[in-house]
């Protein structure tokens, strides 16, 4: 549905697109000399600080200067190199004509190209100016109300280097005489074609609203909120590169994260940013973004609520205080020739009182003295100092101490709660009325993690929590380097992990078989999948872009705030499309993870995804059941509305209307199409799909939020309503997915 010129222009058009076309050229030819001059700087770095002496030495001290010059010289031309090719497809993609005085006089006229990167000609004279200075920006502010300058904007689509079409929009109601207007309007036009696999860029028609929120001040905490298909991921993920480019050296250094639902989120979200010449930016779904621990698993709405609430806080608290549960319970020994004996009773409380202070994983040689002390308060003869000395330096007492204060994994500590009765103790008064049910379904979860080897998405938050506060893990000291040399360590699993013991299902104890001490792996059961890898320690970013924050639990608010405490924010939702059911718990915890910092809000109220009739379908449910929902305006109408059918409830009807309903909607768009079904129908339908190109995805509801396709078939609507927690708001995400066509299978 490309918009149509009329035979009568088609000379114009061409005669347009040769000029643009010739300026393009020019482009290229200095985009080609400059990556020459980057490739000749990186030969150039290459060769400096060669040393003679390879092999034999180390190097000399001009010799390390060079080397180091080297590499800075490598990196910034491999990267700019990197950057010129990433960009080199549509590179440039606007014009604008500026009439300075309003004058029309051609004296008062500049033309200014917009591109996604700036290029400048032998004379530095600018060709094409990146679409993030400041220079571009009225590019996307100006409108007939407030041109800025702007007589025409002009956006030019471009196949590699060849300018195939162009789209004006006129700034004035009187333009000069010489200025031709062609096209539509960009936006209509790029909101017409198909999608992708993957999101796209839309430097090129970015809309004014979504311009302020993109260039918005740093500082603080920027929400961006708004129905669906509004562009508030895209708004946000353009913010990213904006802000790159507005401070390099402090976004760059300090890092940027990005934070989306899922991981099928993140694949189609991944080459935004690439595209925008931005690859320094980390982008995480919420279930990896704990560095030695990747979720493959969604819990249940109700275990899941158990797990990601502000209760969990005490139990993680109480947990980091437990005994390791197959430790040493008594220590007996001889020093100074006196007999020591501490019971259970004397441990705790020297347990409580180095744990009141310090975290467990960097407080070993702390707890060797406490022990020492509260021996010396066993014996009480002698000199105090003497017996002190000689209890630390026994032998018996740190073979001791190695198995009663070993560091501990926070997998470990978590998977500790997979044993029913300590689940019941540990969870003990921190869920009220309800903590019996509580720590059973978190006894219960948590065995399904050691059957089945797999982390869910809600332990990912409880693993960082319980990591941040048992500290680092660090080597235990070894009697050759002396009882301070502490190091981190390098295989955690090294130290003990493997004498981890749970009762499945109140049956046999499973014994976690890690490793036999040597590093070397002897196990390949579930159990040993769960501890693979190293739990590392919260990374600080200088901004943190958290999409689809309406779903987020306050458990996972904590876990973005350890990585953003000195971070400015972008936050993106819908409160309408929650998919969690304590938003007020939410908050807090949200408000918690920003500090008190500067917000401002930026509101979107147009949905660009949806064709109106698509949209008009998803409101009417929407507005049933959440009537103050925050419903945008759709723009574009195809005149076609979504299809209902309504088919018995059994496994060969439904496969049979979805293969029927696929049919017809690959011959109607040319993009990519899904079918989002609930679990009780993946199985059959995973068969009909599969018959299917590359074309056609089968995807659940709560993993289609956040992604888009030209059609979809919605299966099944009322058992996703009854499968989904928060139900009614995943089947508005999941009815407002499609761009173009729509067909909704009914189940009676
Ligand atoms: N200015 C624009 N020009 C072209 N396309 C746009 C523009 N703004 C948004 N879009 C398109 O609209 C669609 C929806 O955008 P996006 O996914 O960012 O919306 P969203 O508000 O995050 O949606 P949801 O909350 O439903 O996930 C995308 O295809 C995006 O490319």
């Amino acid at each position: 549905m490309e918009p149509q010129v009329s035979e009568a222009t088609e000379d114009v058009v061409a005669r347009e697109i040769a000029v643009e076309q010739a300026h393009v050229d020019r482009v290229y030819t200095e985009l080609a000399k400059a990556v020459d001059r980057a490739q000749l700087v990186h030969a150039e770095g290459m060769s400096r600080g060669q040393t003679d002496r390879r092999g034999t030495g180390d190097p000399r001290e001009e010799e390390l200067a060079g080397l180091f010059e080297r590499d800075a010289l490598v990196y910034s031309a491999s990267r700019r190199t990197a950057s010129l090719q990433n960009q080199h497809e549509g590179l440039v993609f606007g014009r604008l004509d500026l009439d300075h005085a309003d004058t029309g006089e051609q004296a008062d006229r500049e033309i200014r190209y917009i591109g996604r990167l700036g290029v400048r000609d032998d004379e530095y004279d600018p060709l094409v100016i990146d679409w993030r200075a400041p220079a571009a920006a009225p590019f996307y502010r100006a409108t007939p109300v407030e041109p800025h300058g702007v007589v025409r904007r002009r956006v030019l689509r471009s196949q590699s280097e060849l300018v195939v079409g162009i789209e004006d929009d006129l700034m004035v109601a009187d333009p000069p005489p010489d200025l031709v207007v062609v096209g539509d309007g960009a936006l209509i036009a790029a909101l017409s074609r198909t999608r992708g696999q993957r999101m796209r860029d839309i430097v090129a028609t970015i809309q004014q609203h979504q311009d302020e929120a993109i260039r918005a001040d740093v500082r603080g905490v920027t929400e961006i909120t708004g129905g669906p298909g509004t562009g508030k991921t895209v708004v946000a993920l353009h913010r990213a590169a904006y802000l790159l480019y507005s401070d390099r050296r402090r976004f760059e250094s300090g890092g940027v994260l990005v934070v989306g639902p899922s991981a099928a989120y993140t694949a189609y979200i991944e080459r935004v940013l690439p595209g925008l010449g931005e690859d320094s930016v980390v982008l995480r779904s919420m279930g990896d973004l704990v560095g030695g621990i990747t979720a493959t698993r969604v819990d249940s709405p109700e275990t899941a609520a158990v797990k990601g609430g502000l209760r969990m806080r005490q139990v993680l608290n109480r947990l980091v205080r437990e005994p390791i549960p197959d430790a040493p319970d008594l220590l007996r020994v001889f020093v100074a020739g006196q007999a020591i004996r501490l019971e259970a009773a004397d441990l705790n409380r020297v347990r409580r009182t180095v744990l009141r202070h310090h975290q467990r994983n960097n407080s070993f040689d702390v707890a060797v003295r406490e022990l020492a002390e509260a021996a010396w308060a066993s014996v009480r003869e002698g000199d105090r100092e003497q017996f002190l000395d000689k209890f630390i330096d026994s032998t018996d007492v740190e073979t001791f101490a190695r198995q009663w204060w070993r560091p501990v994994d926070p997998r470990e500590v978590l998977l500790w709660l997979a044993e029913p009765q300590f689940a019941a103790r540990v969870v003990g008064s921190a869920f009220d009325g309800e903590h019996e049910a509580a720590a059973e379904t978190l006894s219960a979860s948590l065995r399904t993690a050691l059957h089945t080897g797999t982390w869910s998405v809600a332990d990912v938050a409880l693993v960082d929590e319980l990591a941040a506060k048992l500290g680092q893990m660090v080597d235990l000291p070894s009697e050759e380097r002396g009882f301070y040399e502490i190091e981190e360590l390098d295989n955690a699993a090294q130290y003990g992990t493997s004498a981890l013991r749970v009762g499945v299902d109140g049956d046999e104890p499973v014994s976690l078989a890690v490793s036999d001490g040597s590093g070397e792996r002897i196990s390949h059961d579930p159990q040993e999948r769960l501890m693979a890898g190293r739990v590392t320690a919260a990374d600080d970013y200088a901004h943190v872009l958290v999409d689809e924050a309406q779903d987020l639990s306050p458990m996972q608010w904590r876990m973005l705030g350890r990585r953003g405490r000195w971070a400015s924010w972008t936050v993106v939702g819908d409160a309408a499309q929650s998919s969690w059911p304590d938003p007020e718990e939410s908050l807090t915890a949200r408000e918690e993870a920003f500090g008190s910092t500067v917000r401002r809000g930026f509101h979107m109220q147009t949905n660009y995804r949806n064709a109106r009739e698509i949209f008009e379908y998803a409101e009417r449910l929407i507005r049933r059941y959440v009537p103050d929902a925050d419903i945008p305006e759709a723009v574009r109408e195809t005149g076609v509305d979504p299809v209902e059918i309504t088919v018995d409830a059994d496994a060969e009807a439904i496969s049979g209307a979805v293969a029927e309903a696929l049919a017809g909607l690959s011959d109607q768009v040319a993009g990519s199409v899904a079918v989002i079904a609930p679990r009780k129908w993946q199985p059959e339908l995973s068969r009909v799909v599969g018959r299917h190109d590359g074309r056609v995805a089968l995807i659940d509801p709560l993993s289609s939020k956040g992604l888009e396709w030209d059609a979809t078939v919605v299966v099944d609507p009322d058992e996703i309503i009854a499968e989904s927690p928060g139900g009614p708001r995943v089947l508005y995400v999941v009815l407002t997915r499609a761009a173009h066509r729509m067909t909704v299978l009914q189940v009676r």
